[in-house]
């Protein structure tokens, strides 16, 4: 029996499909073509589901997905799921950012050299009985100026094929930076208009942001030369289909390539259908053999990994957490939880923030990560967020409207490493802390008092005033109740005259034994739970 369920909702490569299948902890059911009400109803039996760009992750996909953890879309864009739901509701996602690079950069190549020499147009014109060699005269790349938008990976493949045509290539990009562009050979163009300005050329490979919607747009259009060839192999939106129509019939812009629409498919009334020169195909950039293959295989891969070992390769909504990192952070991770788990049961309700501090050879690691389940451990207690995990921790902190800051130091004070965990109320400040004696993880600090405890285990947690015979007390009376004691940690607080002792236990205290310590003098308080 498969511990896992994983629905592909899109056709993706049977090698990807037999990549997830090899795990026997799998069970797979390829169900492609679902109609959003049908995903509605199934969705909720599966644990992971692999997508490329037909399916539509919305909220309400969210809402239904009761056991789902881990989306993988084979391909770059994620704008078919709705990444904030995921985050909400704690679901990893993952794309394949490299596999599909060199097929999207070839296409929009392809588009670009097919408009020039109206490809299209004197295929359509052919096969109609035409030979029309008069008004199908086309236009050069060599020499030309191309304008490329988002110089990520394949605005970078498309510049090297662009600069082996002997075309002149400008880029803008605001991650860009001018050691690269220079070792790209382009020219770094400070911002998209002094990229656009005098163009022949223009391909877009950027995401579609609030800041790239229209990034093509009327002001924009004009400030290419006349005649000028826009390509966008991205994303639909990121063109303004109405001012490039209208840029077409004034005859200022030469000529428009899309593979991807504002709506897809765009309707059969599409404004640019009318265009004289252009060129449409139906979102086929990433649709090779090669790149459905990668990433078919990819996503699997990733998905899978994921399921049977928590381990995140490419996620978008959370730090990645490969099985390298998951080896030298996995024990820091347990002991962050075991120290939010702790801090939600002694510091008070309603702490207004969280502060955690990395002291020592701690601090090199991904101290984000570490953070994150220091707040699932937390939460879940102290907030009852039962589905609370790595994902949507900080999300659900802050909507909770706790703080969380984060500081590392190179050198821990009396340990060699340190995570210090503090729960702060307006002025009350309450800590604890744990470190690795070796390999094994201790807590060493609880509220002011050094101890030393399992990070892990059933505990009583007794305040009590530091004179003879209370510790004896406690035992016998545990003693009485049947409840072993598996360790002790005492320690007091002299000037105050007041101690704490942790005891772990093998069974957990009835009510009743808890009750008969609160009421046993010089006892102040007795906390019992479960880290
Ligand atoms: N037509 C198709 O079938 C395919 C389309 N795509 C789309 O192509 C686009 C690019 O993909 P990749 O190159 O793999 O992504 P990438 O992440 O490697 O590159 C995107 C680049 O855009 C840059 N950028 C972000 N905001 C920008 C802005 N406001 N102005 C200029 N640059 C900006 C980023 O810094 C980054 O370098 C994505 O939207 C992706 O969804 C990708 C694969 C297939
Ligand atoms: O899955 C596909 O074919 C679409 C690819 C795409 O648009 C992407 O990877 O962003």
């Amino acid at each position: 029996m498969s511990t896992y369920r994983v629905l592909v909702s899109d056709p993706i490569s049977e090698k990807g499909v037999e990549a997830l299948r090899s795990s026997p902890e799998i069970s797979v059911d390829v169900n492609t073509g679902l109609k959003p009400d049908e995903l509605l109803k199934i969705i909720g039996d599966y644990h992971g589901l692999v997508v490329r760009s037909e399916t539509k992750v919305t909220p309400a996909v969210f809402a239904a997905a009761k056991n789902l953890k881990a989306i993988g879309r084979a391909g770059v864009g994620v704008d078919n799921i709705d990444r904030s739901a995921a985050t909400d509701h704690g679901v990893v996602v993952m794309n394949t950012p490299s596999g599909n690079t060199i097929s999207t950069a070839e296409h929009a190549f392809a588009l670009m050299l097919a408009l020039a020499r109206n490809v299209g147009q004197a295929h359509t014109s052919m096969i109609s009985g035409r030979w029309d060699r008069k008004t199908l005269q086309g236009v050069e790349m060599f020499g030309k100026r191309l304008a490329i938008l988002g110089m990520g990976r394949i605005g970078t493949e498309f510049a090297k094929r662009a600069q082996a045509f002997g075309i002149t290539v400008v880029a803008y990009d605001p991650f860009l930076t001018a050691a690269r562009a220079q070792s790209l050979k382009v020219e770094l163009a400070e911002t998209p208009d002094i990229a656009l300005a005098g163009a022949d050329l223009v391909t877009l490979h950027v995401p579609l942001t609030p800041e790239t919607q229209h990034i093509i747009n009327a002001d924009r259009i004009k400030l290419l030369n006349k005649g000028a060839l826009v390509v966008n192999c991205a994303r639909g939106g990121l063109v303004d289909e109405v001012a490039v129509k209208e840029s077409l019939d004034a005859g200022h812009l030469g000529g428009i390539a899309l593979d991807v629409y504002e709506v897809e498919p765009p309707p059969a009334d599409f404004p640019l259908f009318g265009a004289k020169k252009a060129v449409f195909t139906p979102h086929l950039g990433a649709s090779t053999a090669e790149a459905q293959e990668n990433v078919g295989i990819e996503v699997a891969h990733q998905v899978k990994n994921f399921l049977t070992t928590g381990a995140i390769v490419n996620a978008v909504n959370m730090p990645n957490l490969d099985s390298r990192t998951l080896e030298s952070v996995g024990p820091y991770l347990d002991l962050a939880d075991s120290l939010g788990k702790l801090l939600s049961k002694i510091a008070p309700a309603q702490c207004d923030a969280i502060r955690v501090s990395y002291l020592g050879p701690v601090s090199e690691l991904d101290t984000e990560l570490i953070t994150r389940k220091v707040l699932t451990g937390y939460l879940a207690a102290a907030h009852h967020e039962a589905q609370v995990n790595l994902v949507n921790a900080p999300a659900i902190a802050k909507a909770h409207g706790l703080r969380v800051s984060e500081s590392t130091a190179a050198l821990a004070t009396n340990c060699t490493e340190l995570i210090e965990v503090s729960a702060i109320k307006g002025e009350e400040v309450c800590t604890v802390a744990g470190t690795f004696f070796g390999k094994s993880a201790r807590i060493v600090h609880i509220a002011g008092h050094y101890v030393e405890v399992n990070p892990t285990g059933k505990f009583l947690f007794v305040e009590n005033d530091d004179r003879p015979g209370i510790v004896g007390t406690i035992g016998t009376s545990l003693g009485g109740a049947s409840v072993n004691i598996a360790n002790m940690a005492l320690s007091r607080d002299l000037p105050n005259k007041k101690a704490v002792t942790v005891i772990e236990v093998d069974t957990e205290p009835s009510a009743e034994l808890l009750e008969t310590l609160r009421a046993t003098p010089g006892i102040i308080r007795v906390l019992s739970f479960e880290l």
